[in-house]
């Protein structure tokens, strides 16, 4: 297992094989010289026949020469705007602080670039209404917030797993949990600024948050919902008391479902063992995990289907399941999902049997002869190979997987984003005030 995981961080992240590329190319260029353009978008272009970076722009030229050296990129804007005035590039990729995403977007859109926008899209949903109402009437260029997690096999059998299977009742509850250890990001980092939209809850937070609502096939209502925020602790930011370092929600949905939701970007010890004054300064770490528990529901007896030994002569065969999707987050490196089905036959007189089946699977690509399919992904590919692969697929108008994550998706998401802020007692991230 050691040697699957160092195998896929190695290709998909660190040293992808470099792919022959096609004629007709789709040309990236990177506005920004971000940390995680090389992880979200220049490993992966590299090993896919239909793309690569060709440009990068940054605010001063020469740290995006810098980064175009290391990164082998051909091009160096002096600026953003000359970026999208390349008429030899294709496609944007934007990745700056949250607040610049819905001015950036809108611009590139406008010189007609394909764009693929750094989640969350927008400082609030008021731009979100607004970009993606503008990118709907631009029919040529295709605009995907990044979304990677939803594009990997894995979390397409996860759900699956809880919603197309005939052992899987409606949903009971859902979870979704994710940490990071603290000192992960200095104080200067953009996720501490107010002003740049940043907090907990429009950057790690959005992952739970997607899961959940998509889990659920449920938006969270303002009547059911309440959110409680650990703010920053670092003296030197401002307007310390509206940025989050983590965020734990909690709500109903109109069916009667539970979520909860927990992101902390600064996670500490919560052992035991250290002495609590020590505890706070220790940084820790948990796996990301998501938990679906779903309602009994009413199964054909395994047995009388004759996949079980024994004989049920009378009685009624029930099951409850239960998914738990461990590392949803980056599921190249490691994932497993953990199906549960607790069987009861009921007769007249009671429980008569009962019995647990349990399995651990996994999905780094797609089944074989699945039609969401190519054939050219691999198993060491990223949640961001497999975004880029339907990214690609959209701009060349083909079927590709199926998998997307649409403007309507993008635009609920930042609603339930402004309501966990407003539900926290804290600000939703302001517009910029940039205009169409
Ligand atoms: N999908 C994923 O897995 C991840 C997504 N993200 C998202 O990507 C985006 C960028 O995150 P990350 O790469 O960590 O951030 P970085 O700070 O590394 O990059 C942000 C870039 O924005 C540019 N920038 C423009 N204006 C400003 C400003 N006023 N202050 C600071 N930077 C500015 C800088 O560009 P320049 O080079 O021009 O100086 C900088 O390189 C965020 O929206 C975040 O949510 C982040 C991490 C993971
Ligand atoms: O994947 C991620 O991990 C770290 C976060 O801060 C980042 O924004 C997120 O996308």
């Amino acid at each position: 297992m050691v040697f699957d995981i160092l195998y896929r961080i190695y290709y998909g992240f660190l040293n992808p094989p470099t792919a022959k590329k096609h004629e007709d190319v789709i040309r990236f260029g990177l506005l920004s010289a971000s940390n995680i353009a090389p992880i979200a978008l220049i490993a992966p272009a590299k090993c896919h026949p239909e793309t690569i970076v060709a440009a990068v722009a940054a605010r001063d030229k020469s740290r995006a020469e810098a980064y175009a050296k290391k990164h082998g990129i051909p091009i160096v804007h002096s600026n953003y705007e000359d970026l999208l005035n390349d008429p030899s590039i294709d496609a944007i990729y934007i990745s700056l602080p949250n607040a610049h995403h819905y001015e950036w977007a809108i611009k590139a859109l406008r010189a007609k670039k394909h764009v693929l926008l750094e989640k969350p899209p927008c400082s609030n949903a008021t731009e979100a209404h607004s970009l993606f109402a503008y990118a709907k009437n631009n029919k040529d260029t295709i605009l995907l917030e990044a979304f990677h997690t939803h594009f990997h096999p894995a979390w397409q059998t996860f759900m699956s797993l809880v919603h197309d299977s005939s052992n899987a009742g409606k949903i009971r509850s859902a979870s979704a949990a994710q940490y990071l250890p603290k000192y992960g990001f200095g104080a200067t980092d953009i996720r501490w600024r107010f002003d740049l939209a940043g907090g907990c809850m429009m950057d790690f937070g959005t992952y739970p948050m997607s899961i959940l609502r998509n889990v659920l096939r449920e938006e969270p209502q303002a009547e059911n919902l309440s959110a409680k925020a650990r703010t920053v602790e670092f003296a030197s930011i401002m307007k310390r008391e509206e940025v989050d370092e983590a965020m734990e929600v909690k709500f109903k949905t109109k069916s009667g479902a539970i979520g909860n939701i927990f992101a902390d970007l600064r996670t500490s010890c919560q052992w035991k063992f250290p002495p609590q004054v020590l505890r706070g300064y220790i940084p820790s770490f948990g796996l990301p995990k998501c938990e679906v528990e779903c309602l009994e529901r009413e199964v054909e007896s395994p047995e009388s289907r004759g996949e079980v030994a024994g004989s049920i002569d009378s009685g009624r065969c029930f099951v409850k399941r239960k998914v738990t999707f461990w590392n949803y987050l980056m599921p190249s490196i490691y994932h497993r999902i953990d199906v549960e089905d607790e069987y009861v036959v009921r007769g007249d007189a009671g429980i008569l049997k009962s019995w647990k089946d349990v399995q651990h699977l996994n999905a780094y690509t797609w089944p074989k002869g699945d039609i969401r399919g190519t054939g050219i992904e691999k198993a060491w590919w990223t949640s961001y190979s497999y975004q880029l692969e339907e990214f690609v697929n959209r701009i060349k108008r083909r079927k590709g997987s199926g998998v997307w994550v649409d403007g309507e998706e993008s635009m609920k998401q930042m609603e339930a984003i402004d309501l966990v802020y407003n539900k926290a007692g804290m600000s939703v991230r302001p517009s910029t005030g940039f205009q169409v």
